[in-house]
């Protein structure tokens, strides 16, 4: 496994954070420092979350990392902390990077939970303490935030599957002609609680993707929300053939008989009045691809890649 997340966690907030980042890291695997087998430290990426008590990290993870910084130190580390500071929490961490040194990636702190009918005797009158101390209020708090997690999450994932960086243009050449060589897609559109993925026809050219359609609900998303994504895949036989992309993009709809819309079914050796119903065209522009390409990997470069088109 490439990614390993290790934890502590008193009340269950980091582990529910820990676990929803397992499986937008996936494949990864987590659990806390007591779970840790040696043969994890292959995993090139680590991933270390504590709660914070008092100022603190947790002791656990204090030891953990002090008994493991000779192999930690190879790898790619990401560091994350739970609590309740709305900002500057990252000041927590600051212990860790500085035995960590360089091979933190980045530190981040997320917001925790705090609910006083959870804690233990000693925990609650340490809080009503605290509160009193501080003169703030002596409450429940809730800063768990789920947007937060996912895009922490996605922010560790595109460092770990785009590390391999292809020569832009071998990149750009190579996105241009899988669109080519290709003309089946999925399109998928969407708006409020509507979502719709359709498989179409498509054609490619310079930066965009043409789509002809009779009509249907794919129409009454786009005409609310230009964002679509594409997924343009081979039929999957295991690892060492996977191809696919996955294009965001945004639509427009090109007006019918305009002179982009005549000149795009001129193209196509496509006659108006010889069509059964009249035939509305999408025109996406790809903003950006992620790439699983077995080909790429062949190549030398890896086989996730990530192309922003400018
Ligand atoms: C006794 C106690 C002390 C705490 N001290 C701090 C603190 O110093 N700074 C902070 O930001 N949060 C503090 N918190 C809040 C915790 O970090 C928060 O509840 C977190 O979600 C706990 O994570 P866990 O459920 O994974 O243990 C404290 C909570 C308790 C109960």
């Amino acid at each position: 496994m490439d990614t390993n997340i290790i934890y502590e966690s008193k009340y269950g907030t980091t582990k529910e954070i820990a676990k929803n980042l397992a499986m937008i890291l996936g494949p990864a695997r987590y659990g806390t420092t007591d779970e840790w087998k040696n043969e994890y430290e292959n995993s090139e990426y680590i991933i270390i979350g504590t709660p914070i008590y008092g100022e603190k990290i947790n002791p656990k993870i204090n030891d953990f990392i002090n008994n493991n910084i000779h192999w930690l130190r190879k790898k790619k580390v990401f560091l994350f902390c739970v609590n309740l500071m709305q900002k500057g929490g990252e000041r927590y961490l600051e212990p860790l990077k500085n035995i960590l040194g360089n091979c933190v990636a980045s530190t981040k702190a997320l917001g925790g939970k705090l609910v006083l009918d959870d804690l233990d005797s000693e925990d609650y009158s340490k809080m009503k303490n605290f509160t009193k101390a501080y003169g703030v209020p002596f409450q429940d708090v809730d800063l768990y935030n789920i947007n937060q997690i996912t895009e922490y999450g996605l922010s560790i994932r595109k460092h770990r599957d785009y590390n391999i960086k292809m020569p832009i243009k071998t990149l750009k050449a190579y996105v241009e002609k899988f669109l080519k060589e290709h003309n089946n897609c999925t399109l998928s559109t969407g708006y409020d609680n509507m979502v719709r993925s359709t498989p179409v026809e498509y054609t490619y050219d310079d930066g965009y993707m043409y789509i002809l359609s009779e009509g249907g609900f794919k129409f009454a998303n786009l005409l609310l929300n230009d964002n679509v994504s594409v997924a343009i895949y081979e039929q999957f036989h295991g690892m060492n053939t996977i191809l696919g992309m996955q294009i965001t993009g945004k639509a427009r709809i090109i007006e019918d008989g305009s002179q982009e819309y005549n000149s795009y079914l001129d193209k196509r050796k496509i006659k108006e009045d010889k069509l059964p119903s009249p035939l509305h065209l999408i025109k996406i522009k790809v903003e950006s691809a992620e790439i699983l390409s077995y080909e790429l990997n062949e190549m030398g470069y890896g086989i996730k890649h990530y192309y922003k088109a400018n």
